[in-house]
């Protein structure tokens, strides 16, 4: 080992006590008897340390490491681009616990995560680096573990209110029943219409989506029951609507509350009598299609306005889902990121690490007006402007960009001010659950609930999806 790369080489570190044998050796054993790998490398990123456990993880012999540039022996899938050991010689930061994947011997790909420091001589002159790295093979499989449970079909979620609804989705699926999914735009009401349709009875048939409200009434009219060779002018031949599309399989009818009156009429019959005709004909067919009808608009409100007919409402309740908005379920957005992050990287062939901490930052504040869809496409955006690493708060959609922007006036703040945010935020991330709220704050539950009633944060509850008011005490 170099001697002035040994990290503890040094006669004149007080912190250890002589161990009556020479200091390198010394520390040798220590670093070959610990889990982590550890190796240090010269200024020219050559390898001069290689412990045990790099040899076990990595499955390169120390002989074979030492001496070579450590891209070689890592071949980490940021060497290249966003090398930390790199990063921390050039800048003198320490990076921690920073998750990569490196290959080893064997080509298989080993998650690890990753520190670093600078290694200085006793004048203090920078002489190379150190990485510690940890072996995260066991951690991720439990990570993937436990996405199986927080994943139903193409739906993701560890909220609560989510993992409910899974429980009951496999009976919903099973049964005939027309379902009411009720729920903001881009909340998944569509990803949730196709999964229960993917699991009931009828999967083998087709699943048929319209858009009732981007169509006007009389094509809706033609394009929902299809119609006969001169049903109207530019009906040339006659043609099957999506009701006969549909045969055997599911109707998904979104923005069901933009339905005209009258086409309100003609879909409460086929649902009370399974029939309907085509435009222009007078023969009935039948329609052998479950209703999976959505909504983004309160269905119950717009009977009240006498704009939706209470006995269509009643039809088409038989079960109703709804679909949390997700400034009401932040917890899922780490989960959600990490999953388009992945399918953009296989889809686009990229290497894109993950979010920076201040860009996460950024999406656990957002209150996300477009939902799920509107998160997709902001990591959709930050692809395009990211070439690899981390995705930072400049690769953003410029409204998020100025949210980060947003975030300077807290130099301008109280201590009492940005506790009174922070225990608000916190409890919107616990779904204002005070005990898991105190664990996260890392204070007792008693002080907890103190505070929420100093800062009056109980008239907060439930969110109205917007900061509370910053109110000078
Ligand atoms: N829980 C989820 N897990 C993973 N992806 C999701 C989830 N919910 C929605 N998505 C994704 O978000 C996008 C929007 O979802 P979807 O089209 O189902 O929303 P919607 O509520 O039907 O929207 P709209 O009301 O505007 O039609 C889709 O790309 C979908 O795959």
């Amino acid at each position: 080992m170099n001697k002035a790369a040994c990290p503890t080489g040094n006669p004149e570190d007080k912190r250890i006590a002589d161990p009556g044998v020479p200091a390198p050796e010394w520390t040798r054993t220590i670093l070959d008897s610990i889990t982590d790998g550890v190796f240090t490398v010269d200024a020219d990123f050559r390898v001069t340390f290689f412990n045990r456990a790099a040899e076990r993880i990595t499955e390169i012999p120390a002989e074979e490491a030492l001496g070579r540039p450590c891209c070689e022996v890592f071949r980490a899938s940021v060497c290249e681009t966003a090398c930390v050991l790199r990063h921390t010689m050039e800048t003198g930061r320490p990076v921690v616990d920073r998750p990569v994947a490196i290959l080893n011997a064997s080509n298989r790909e080993v998650p690890i995560s990753v520190s670093t420091a600078l290694l200085k001589d006793k004048h203090g002159r920078t002489v190379g680096g150190v990485e510690t790295f940890r072996d995260l093979t066991v951690v991720e499989k439990l990570r993937q573990e436990i996405h199986k449970r927080y994943r139903f079909g193409d739906i993701l979620s560890k909220a609560p209110a989510m993992q409910k609804l899974f429980a009951i989705l496999p009976e919903i699926a099973q049964s005939e029943s027309t379902v009411l999914i009720q729920g903001e735009s881009g909340t998944g009401k569509e990803v949730l219409a196709r999964t229960l349709h993917s699991l009931s009875r009828r999967s083998k048939g087709p699943f048929v989506a319209v858009n009732c409200g981007a169509l006007p009434d009389t094509l809706l009219e033609s394009e929902l029951f299809g119609h006969v060779a001169g049903a109207f002018t530019d009906a040339k031949k006659s043609r099957a609507g999506r009701f006969a599309m549909a045969q055997g399989g599911t109707l998904f009818l979104d923005e069901i509350g933009d339905v005209s009156p009258a086409l309100q009429v003609r879909l409460l019959r086929v649902l009370e009598e399974k029939v309907y005709e085509p435009l222009g004909s007078s023969r009935s067919l039948k329609a052998d299609v479950r209703i999976i009808a959505a909504s983004n608009k309160d269905l119950s409100q717009l009977v009240e306005e006498g704009i939706f007919r209470k006995d269509l409402y009643y039809r088409v309740n038989v079960v109703k889902l709804w679909l949390p908005p997700l400034a009401q379920r932040r917890e899922d957005i780490p989960l959600l990121v990490e999953h388009f992050i992945d399918r953009f990287n296989r889809l686009q062939g990229k290497k894109i690490l993950g979010l920076s901490p201040e860009a996460l930052q950024v999406f656990m504040r957002h209150d996300w007006p477009g939902n799920i869809r509107e998160l997709e496409n902001a990591i959709e955006h930050a692809f395009i402007l990211c070439r690899n690493g981390w995705i930072l708060p400049d690769h953003l959609p410029e409204h998020l960009q100025k949210e980060v922007r947003g975030f300077q006036p807290l130099q301008g703040w109280t201590l009492q001010e940005i506790e009174k945010r922070a225990i608000w935020e916190a409890l919107e991330r616990n779904n204002w659950k005070r005990m898991a709220t105190a664990r996260e704050l890392g204070i007792d539950k008693n002080t907890l609930r103190r505070k929420i009633r100093r800062y009056g944060l109980e008239a907060l509850q439930p969110s109205g999806n917007t900061m509370p008011p910053l109110e000078r005490d």
